[in-house]
């Protein structure tokens, strides 16, 4: 049963990892020169064989077999380093090739995959997991194959030289795997836990690290610190256990190779006293033991190593067969005006059975203001969500200038789109590498008018390096309206068609509000702007305003139109902007 389910591992290892091995050629040479470097391994007790007996029966030393000898010996020595460097490139070149897969997969995988994997986890697995398919074909699936020949090849061999001493020998075998097999299988089982504890613990450092600022304002770091011990302690542990199986397998071995040794040495003098046994022969039986010896004591580590393999594959395979974000879909023409983006009866849940938007219907007139407001939960940012094609409707359509937005190409579509945040998300990286993200060339005229319009050009020459400052990660060295203006700059280098705000000056002291509106209107400036406001005061004059409560649209039209009609919106303006409440209900 164990067998069977090894040999289905082994075929599924196999279709895994087939696309990302080097070309059949180089398979070939690298078991090629494993095997020659093995069968040559396997020459030299028999040569060492001929010589002995050879220097017993002549008075002089052959020269012709100390010439053949160092022959095979420099031949040996040169083909195992070029399978060494061989079977190191077929390794790393299988590294190579399923990082960029799995990178290139990653970064086109849907939102919705972020939202239930952890970046952690994704990390190790273009990590961790690729290094771990590599270091067994590099170290164990190869040397696995010279190493089962090298037991086969030392058996026939010895079967040759003397079948008495070959099956004495062979008496330990079943000893070896009942003392083995258990021992690998509660290696696996340690080996596994080592792992998935030293995931967590990176999981937990980089939950940690990224969040520094808040573990120190929150007085966090003994709680953190308690955290982190237990987990370090688990590891403890695991690595204890480790130790006592080696404790075991070491000694165990090393006796067993004593016994064996002491038993052939005894039994083989003994023959050779008596005649029957030359000493050659019983030297060359002693290489070989070890020939046989070596490899058997690693093949406990095999299995281990290749479920591990297997799991890490598994894992990456996960990954690769995850559907990617949708690039078009055929759609009809819609009969829609041509000059709106609109949503028509757009339905939305992020899980089964949990709807989020319902039976949305607006239209945002192309080059015109449309503000949404709203409670906290409301759907607003889904909505944003939805236009960016982040996640895709379950119900209903989404039409840009008539066409469905998810038949446009989806680069050709996110890049009529800029979206502009309240926390501003910089790169780590410079002024410079951040206004111009994501853009292949950019014109030094045109990063400099996107600057001055969004009023960032005096802080930027106030720098001693300019564009090249570094901002830190997360742009931890910028204030947030200076980050806020960088994100509006790299905004107008892009030049969208649609501009998502997310209502980005709430935050600010009333001078830097100041600059960021002042940047945001220039922006906006004959552009579609959707804005999610929190603020009344900032978008009372909007063309449109749209009210989402509770998913779903309960009231559309302009400032004086909801002020009249809406009771929601009756009460925002009531708690927001108090002193105006007089000249609507005169009005
Ligand atoms: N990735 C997600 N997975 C599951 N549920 C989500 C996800 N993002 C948001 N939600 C849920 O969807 C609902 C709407 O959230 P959304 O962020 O759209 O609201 P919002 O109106 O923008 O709120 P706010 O004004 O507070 O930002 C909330 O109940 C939220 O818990």
């Amino acid at each position: 049963m164990k067998q069977k389910r090894n040999i289905t591992g082994i075929k599924s290892f196999k279709i895994m990892i087939q696309p990302f091995l080097p070309s059949k050629w180089l398979i070939a040479l690298a078991l090629t020169l494993v095997l020659l470097q093995t069968c040559l391994s396997l020459i030299i007790p028999l040569m060492a064989k001929g010589f002995i007996d050879g220097l017993s029966s002549y008075t002089s030393i052959d020269i012709q077999t100390v010439i053949l000898l160092s022959g095979v010996f420099l031949t040996q020595l040169i083909s195992s380093s070029c399978s060494i460097y061989v079977m190191n490139y077929i390794g790393q070149y299988v590294v190579l090739s399923l990082r960029r897969h799995t990178w290139d997969k990653i970064l086109r995988l849907p939102i919705s995959y972020f939202d239930q994997h952890s970046s952690g986890s994704v990390m190790s697995r273009i990590t961790n997991d690729t290094l771990i398919i590599k270091d067994f074909i590099s170290s164990q699936l190869i040397p696995f194959i010279s190493g089962l020949v090298s037991i086969l090849g030392s058996i026939a061999l010895l079967l040759f030289i003397d079948w008495k001493m070959t099956c004495l020998m062979l008496l330990i075998v079943p000893t070896v795997i009942l003392v083995m097999i258990p021992l690998g299988k509660s290696m696996y089982k340690i080996s596994k836990g080592l792992q998935d504890e030293t995931a967590s613990f990176q999981g937990d450092l980089g939950r940690v690290l990224t969040n520094i600022r808040l573990v120190k304002s929150f007085l966090a770091e003994n709680q953190e610190r308690a955290t982190g011990l237990k987990r370090m302690q688990k590891l403890f542990h695991f690595g204890l256990k480790e130790g006592k199986i080696m404790a075991i397998i070491q000694p165990v071995t090393m006796s067993l190779m004593l016994l064996v040794l002491v038993v052939l040495f005894g039994y083989g003098s003994f023959r050779v006293s008596e005649g029957t046994l030359s000493a050659g022969s019983l030297v060359a039986i002693i290489f070989y033991m070890f020939q046989i010896a070596t490899p058997f004591s690693q093949l406990t580590s095999f299995f281990a190593e290749f479920q591990k393999a297997l799991g890490a594959c598994e894992r990456i395979n996960y990954i690769r067969s995850t559907e990617p974000e949708i690039n078009t879909l055929q759609l009809a023409e819609s009969v829609e005006t041509r000059n709106t983006l609109t949503f028509r009866n757009v339905f939305f849940s992020y899980l089964e059975d949990e709807p989020i938007l319902h039976s949305i219907n607006f239209q945002a007139e192309i080059g015109k203001v449309t503000a949404f407001i709203g409670p906290s939960g409301a759907g607003k940012t889904t909505i944003f969500s939805l236009i960016e094609r982040f996640y895709q409707p379950n119900e209903g359509t989404i039409t840009y200038k008539g066409n469905p937005i998810h038949s446009i190409p989806l680069s050709e579509w996110r890049h009529k789109i800029a979206y502009v945040s309240q926390d501003a998300p910089i790169m780590s990286g410079s002024i410079r590498s951040n206004l111009t993200y994501g853009l292949d060339n950019c014109s030094e005229d045109v990063i400099a008018r996107a600057v001055t319009d969004a009023n960032l050009e005096s802080f930027i020459y106030s720098l001693p390096k300019r564009f090249d400052t570094e901002v830190g990660e997360h742009g931890i060295r910028l204030s947030g309206g200076q980050k806020q203006r960088l994100a509006i700059a790299r905004a107008m280098i892009r030049d969208p068609e649609i501009l998502l705000l997310d209502e980005a000056t709430a935050h600010l002291d009333s001078n830097s509000e100041k600059l960021v509106q002042e940047a945001l209107y220039r922006l906006m400036d004959g552009r579609t702007t959707i804005i999610i406001a929190h603020r009344l005061s900032t978008v009372i004059h909007a063309d449109q305003l749209v009210v989402i409560e509770n998913g779903t649209v309960t009231g559309k039209g302009v400032h004086q139109k909801l002020i009249e009609d809406h009771p929601f919106y009756q009460k925002l303006y009531e708690q927001q902007m108090p002193n105006e409440r007089a000249s609507y209900t005169i009005s």
